[in-house]
């Protein structure tokens, strides 16, 4: 189980998380919100890459304060912003990223690296330089390092950006079968991108989680064209998760 309890974090004196309790359990689990709810910063904390100002992450009884290393080897994490040094070879970055999780033999990282790009369909480009790929095909080099060593916990900020619909179902079908037996928490700002087999969806606002519970309210929802913008659109999805009863 990941577990956030009592989670603030301010930049200077601006809040940005204000005191978030929130888990979740194997499964695949959304975060959504409108532009600087905060869902980056909370899933950088999560991930063990940010101190928070005050509160606790932990996954079961392993804490990210007292645990650090521990804690963060137990996850795996794609950023917003995943910038890796294009002028390396696919196989070079992910050596690199396979050694940073901790693995240390050659003919291993060997195996785990044919695993995880066989799964984003990328082992034909084991030896092309990574300034030679599509961005999509750069998404999902960041999907496979996030694999390395079958993490615990996935955790990848917008998923399908650079995505082409090809990948984005071949996304979805790696993160269906991860979730059977782990836990995955994908951050969107797109009403849109939930699924029907999404475990549980968190809506963030203004560094609060206003919702967390069903994705059904907000599937199949037709977008409504009065709405001119994504916070507006996700007000009138939270009025509409009010009226269904999930809260
Ligand atoms: N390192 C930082 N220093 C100062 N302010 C920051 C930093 N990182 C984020 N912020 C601020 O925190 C707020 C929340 O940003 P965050 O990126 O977490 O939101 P978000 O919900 O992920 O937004 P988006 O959907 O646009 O990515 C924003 O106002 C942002 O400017």
């Amino acid at each position: 189980m990941l577990t956030a309890s009592a989670l603030h974090k301010k930049y200077a004196k601006k809040k940005i998380l204000n005191g978030i309790e929130w888990h979740v359990k194997k499964g695949v689990h959304a975060l959504i919100g409108p532009e600087e709810a905060g869902k980056s910063t909370f899933m950088r904390i999560l991930a063990g890459c940010e101190r928070p100002s005050k509160g606790e992450v932990m996954i079961n009884q392993t804490s990210l304060k007292n645990q650090p290393e521990e804690y963060r080897q137990r996850i795996g994490y794609l950023p917003q912003t995943f910038k890796a040094d294009r002028s390396l070879t696919v196989e070079q970055f992910m050596h690199y990223a396979a050694v940073l999780k901790g693995i240390r033999y050659r003919k291993k990282r060997k195996a785990e690296i044919e695993y995880c790009l066989n799964q984003v369909q990328l082992m034909p480009f084991l030896k092309f330089k990574l300034k030679s790929l599509t961005e999509g095909m750069h998404q999902r080099v960041g999907i496979a390092q996030a694999l390395i060593n079958e993490p615990e916990i996935l955790i990848i900020d917008e998923p399908t950006r650079y995505l082409d619909p090809i990948e984005r179902a071949i996304f979805r079908h790696i993160i269906t079968e991860y979730g059977k037996n782990k836990t995955v928490l994908l951050a969107t700002n797109k009403i849109s991108e939930i699924q029907d087999y999404y475990r549980s969806v968190t809506v963030m606002k203004d560094g609060e989680c206003i919702y967390k519970g069903s994705p059904q309210p907000l599937i199949g929802r037709p977008r409504v064209r009065s709405l001119t913008n994504e916070e507006a659109e996700i007000d009138h999805y939270l009025t509409l998760i009010r009226s269904s009863g999930h809260v």
